[in-house]
């Protein structure tokens, strides 16, 4: 399948670049901030803060970064020389960081990617980086789940994709309910992890089981 064909079948799941839109010089993004530490309260004029709406624009630049990045692009390129290899690839426990679109702040977690490949493999560090590439934008957890899981199946077409994330809402620890130590786990099962539960408890027992909050929230 040709890029274009890939590009096309992405952007009709919802799953490429959502910008495109014109976006707000630097400037304008500090004087955002600027505001908001007047809004605040305090001024931001002093010392303390005269340097910080550039560096809260430069930290947004990192914390939304997958805005840039390409998931089609990324899992393109794939190996086929796997010694017929058809057996079940995890890997579990990546670390995640993103931010909920309700309130921007953290969403600290992990994630735990799998996928039965159908003579094609992608390399490993691929499937972290894809992670990245969507905890990196505005999140709910249930999209982002989604959206790693279904970019796999469309461009690999493995057999199955199972993807599950557990991590812990700072909108929820810091502020609003305020409790900590809870946190949420979702799941997307394709193909083979939808239909059979025999590879959905291998990928299960495979990733120890929702093992609940082992990070920082
Ligand atoms: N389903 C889902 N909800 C989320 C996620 N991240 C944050 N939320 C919730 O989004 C909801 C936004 O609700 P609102 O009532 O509009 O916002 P709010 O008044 O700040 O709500 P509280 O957090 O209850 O104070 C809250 O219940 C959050 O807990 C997520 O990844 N998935
Ligand atoms: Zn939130």
């Amino acid at each position: 399948m040709d890029t274009a064909v890939l590009e096309s079948r992405a952007t009709n799941s919802g799953l490429a670049n959502p910008g495109g839109r014109q976006r707000p010089s630097q400037a304008e993004a500090e004087a955002a901030v600027r505001t908001l530490i007047e809004w605040a309260g305090d001024d931001p004029d002093r010392e303390g803060l005269a340097g910080t709406p550039e560096r809260v624009v430069r930290a947004y630049q990192e914390f939304f970064a997958g805005y840039n990045e390409d998931p089609v692009a990324l899992l393109a390129k794939t190996f086929e020389e796997t010694a017929a290899y058809d057996e079940m690839i995890v890997l579990r426990d990546i670390r995640l960081e993103s931010h909920c679109e309700h309130h921007i702040v953290p969403i600290l977690g992990k994630a735990h990617v799998g996928y039965l490949p159908a003579g094609r493999v992608v390399g490993i560090s691929k499937l972290a980086r894809l992670v990245e590439v969507f905890a990196k934008r505005m999140q709910i957890q249930e999209a982002l789940t989604s959206q790693i899981a279904d970019s796999i199946q469309e461009v690999l077409q493995p057999r199955g994709v199972a993807v599950v994330i557990e991590a812990a809402h700072q909108c929820m620890t810091t502020r609003g309910i305020r409790k900590a130590g809870v946190s949420m786990v979702t799941s997307r099962m394709l193909g083979a992890f939808r239909d059979d539960p025999a590879t959905r408890r291998e990928f299960f027992a495979m990733i120890g089981g929702p093992r609940g909050a082992s990070y920082e929230s």
